[in-house]
């Protein structure tokens, strides 16, 4: 059996992770980048010398850890700083990426996840088969990004502006859930798109 991969994305706040979590409630398992961004920035890995060398040690907490406080506000304000920020990362996420779908694909699981913000600025449409887009209205995506993470509207609003919008993505979409009603009414679009590919991952 081939494995199919569903590339899940949206812009920043938009619902990816509420998303997401329907699919894991069913088991299909669910690559997290933002996850995978963590774990090739630990303590001491090839990621976070590469960031502390060029952002020097401010970016180090104490303990060895990445002071992400520190390095989002200095980069989502900069774009030139946050492209360097990125091109440190994208090859290290990448290869971490394509060998666990390979993994999957090696155990034959027919429907895996990948749950990434920037699988379009990173094109990554060449890697999944189809790609979801998860939207809100741009008025909920800042008001809901402000509550989550206690920015300011600025602040919220320059992350925003890091990444394709909500509208263009839409566009390229394969697949649409409309996040701008309650969670279950969000819930119902996601298994009714599963219930159309006639298959799901069984426990
Ligand atoms: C800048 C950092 C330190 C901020 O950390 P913080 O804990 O505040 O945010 P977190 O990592 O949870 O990311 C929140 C959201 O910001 C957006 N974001 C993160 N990195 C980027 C980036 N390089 N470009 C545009 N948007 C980004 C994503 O939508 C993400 O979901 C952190 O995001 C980071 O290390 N980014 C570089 C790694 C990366 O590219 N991650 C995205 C993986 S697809
Ligand atoms: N339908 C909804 N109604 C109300 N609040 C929602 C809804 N969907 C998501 N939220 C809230 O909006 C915020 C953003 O949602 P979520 O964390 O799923 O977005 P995301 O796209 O994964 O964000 P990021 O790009 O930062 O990873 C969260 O606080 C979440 O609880």
């Amino acid at each position: 059996m081939t494995t199919m991969v569903l590339g899940l994305t949206g812009s920043i706040a938009t619902g990816k992770s509420t998303v997401s979590a329907f699919f894991r409630e069913l088991n299909i398992p669910v690559i997290d980048a933002d996850l995978v961004a963590r774990e090739v920035t630990e303590p001491h890995s090839l990621g976070l010398q590469r960031i502390a060398a060029y952002f020097g040690e401010k970016v180090l907490n104490p303990d060895g850890t990445m002071n992400r406080g520190y390095l989002g506000q200095r980069v989502f304000g900069n774009p030139a700083e946050l492209k360097v920020l990125t091109n440190i990362t994208a090859p290290l996420i990448r290869v971490a990426i394509i060998d666990e779908l390979a993994a999957y694909k090696v155990k034959q699981i027919p429907l895996v996840v990948l749950d990434m913000p920037l699988l379009y600025e990173q094109h990554y449409e060449t890697v999944v088969d189809q790609v979801m887009v998860v939207c809100t209205t741009e008025e909920q995506q800042l008001n809901r990004l402000m509550q989550r993470n206690g920015l300011t509207q600025v602040a919220a609003q320059q992350r925003i502006d890091s990444q394709i919008s909500i509208a263009e993505k839409i566009k390229l979409a394969d697949v649409v859930i409309d996040n701008t009603g309650d969670v279950a009414e969000t819930k119902r679009q996601v298994v009714k798109w599963l219930e159309e590919q006639s298959f799901r991952n069984e426990e």
